[in-house]
């Protein structure tokens, strides 16, 4: 996972909590250290009931993590919260190491996880943005030996080496950058709303399976690797359904407090959640924290403003639990304890052995009222192009040639049909090939 160096970089975690510790947040922890591609060496916990201004952790804990550090040789120290910094800056001095913040490394997974243009741009953006409050006169980040390490992935040397006015015109730059790329997408966005396809958003926890989901449906060659944010930038395909075809998105993943800094940066990826007509919800069945995995991506659902958009569960990885079996819920009425998701449609699969795909298309195709339209049609002289596309679609049943031209019988999706015939003849028909209507001549 490292760009730079050849050997994983060994990290003292340490874990600060007010009481009340939680399994749940440690061992996402763990993991994006693990996706950042360190070797956690030791995991220490520190109370913070009264963060100290300057270390945020206690003097005798601090004393204890530099023994932890010594001890176990780690190269850099990570903290489970956001550090001013000031702080970052003294416990580095304490320690004599690096030391990484949340948001530091979150921004280090995602700049190791860009793919395109656009998603390169907005980590770089953030990063700077993160350096630059980090920028202070006689010790930066940018003096320090670099090569290879977390939380100093990202903007090139040259960046690196500038001063404040500098990295401000190289944010400048980036952001107008990010304008004309974002003016792009609203404009793919507002080609796929004429199309009139329905749009479906992959959302989820990190790591539940959305990116392996998303190949599964699509036959797509996307990345998924075992390490979170594998899918950082919107990835957009077409599929068909039993019944039409959808547009598919698929998102990054969600974790647990997202710096809000990062929440702005990859807006436009929650954008196409936010204008989904469903949103599947990916939830890894086997994780001992789905049910507050799900609660926590209905939370940030609701704070993108995607709250109301109806949802459909999946629940992925059925491989991982003993004798589980694909299976399709309908929703039930009243509470039950046994599932407390019983309220909502459910879908049961595994994205990996490709196991349950066909009753999500057919959840998919009935939940969307996807449907299908029989008759005959007479196109005209001409309409070689469009019959070919017909055929393409495997929806012609029949079809006779006479001196008016040729006479198809037809069955496909509603959505196709219309589409296809408003792009033939340039207007929309609604609705399109009734029994036995004919199109336009
Ligand atoms: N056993 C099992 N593993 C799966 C299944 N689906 C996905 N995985 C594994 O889970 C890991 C994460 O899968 P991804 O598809 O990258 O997950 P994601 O939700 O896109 O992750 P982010 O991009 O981090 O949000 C990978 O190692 C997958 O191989 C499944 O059905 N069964």
């Amino acid at each position: 996972m490292f760009e730079r160096s050849k050997k994983g970089e060994t990290a003292l975690l340490i874990q600060p909590h007010r009481g009340g510790l939680d399994d749940g947040a440690v061992e996402e922890f763990a993991d994006l250290a693990r996706s950042a591609g360190a070797k956690v060496a030791h995991l220490m916990t520190a109370r913070i009931d009264r963060p100290n201004p300057a270390t945020l952790i206690g003097s005798g804990k601090l004393e204890e993590v530099k023994a932890a550090a010594d001890a176990t040789g780690a190269d850099l120290v990570l903290v489970n919260h956001p550090l001013s910094p000031v702080q970052e800056r003294n416990l580095e001095k304490a320690l004599e190491r690096r030391v990484v913040d949340r948001t530091g490394l979150i921004l280090d997974i995602f700049a190791q996880r860009a793919r395109s243009h656009e998603g390169k741009l907005q980590v770089e953006l953030a990063q700077l943005r993160h350096m630059a409050t980090r920028l202070v006169r006689g010790w930066t980040h940018l003096e320090r030996q670099r090569g290879g390490a977390i939380g100093l992935r990202g903007p090139g040397e040259t960046q690196l080496e500038t001063d404040r006015r500098l990295l401000q015109k190289r944010v400048e730059q980036l952001q107008r950058r990010l304008e004309k790329v974002e003016v792009q997408r609203t404009q793919m966005r507002r080609a796929r709303v004429r199309s009139e396809l329905p749009r479906v958003a992959l959302v989820g926890y990190t790591n539940a399976g959305k990116s392996t989901l998303f190949n599964a449906l699509t036959g797509a060659d996307a990345y998924a690797a075992d390490l979170l944010f594998a899918t950082l930038d919107p990835t957009v395909r077409r599929i068909a359904l039993p019944g039409g075809s959808v547009v598919l998105a698929d998102t990054v993943g969600f974790v647990r407090d997202l710096p809000h800094e990062l929440v702005a940066a990859f807006r436009s990826t929650l954008a196409e959640a936010r204008e989904a007509d469903l949103l599947l919800h990916v939830i890894d069945a086997a994780d001992p924290l789905r049910e507050e995995r799900i609660a926590q991506v209905d939370e940030v659902l609701e704070e993108i403003g995607a709250g109301d958009i109806p949802q459909l569960l999946v629940y992925n990885k059925i491989d991982r639990i003993d004798g589980a079996e694909a299976r399709h819920d309908l929703p039930t009425d009243g509470h039950d304890h046994v599932h407390p998701q019983a309220a909502r449609e459910r879908v049961w699969l595994s994205a990996r052995d490709r196991d349950g795909l066909d009753l999500l298309r057919d959840a998919l195709g009935a939940r969307l009222g996807l449907r299908r339209v029989s008759g005959e049609v007479q196109l005209p002289p001409g309409a070689g192009r469009l019959r070919a596309r017909l055929h393409e679609l495997g929806a012609v049943l029949a079809e006779h040639h006479d001196e008016h031209g040729w006479t198809l019988s037809l069955d496909l999706a509603e959505a196709d049909a219309a589409r296809i015939v408003a792009h033939a003849y340039g207007e929309p028909l609604r609705p399109l090939l009734p029994e036995g209507a004919s199109a336009p001549t």
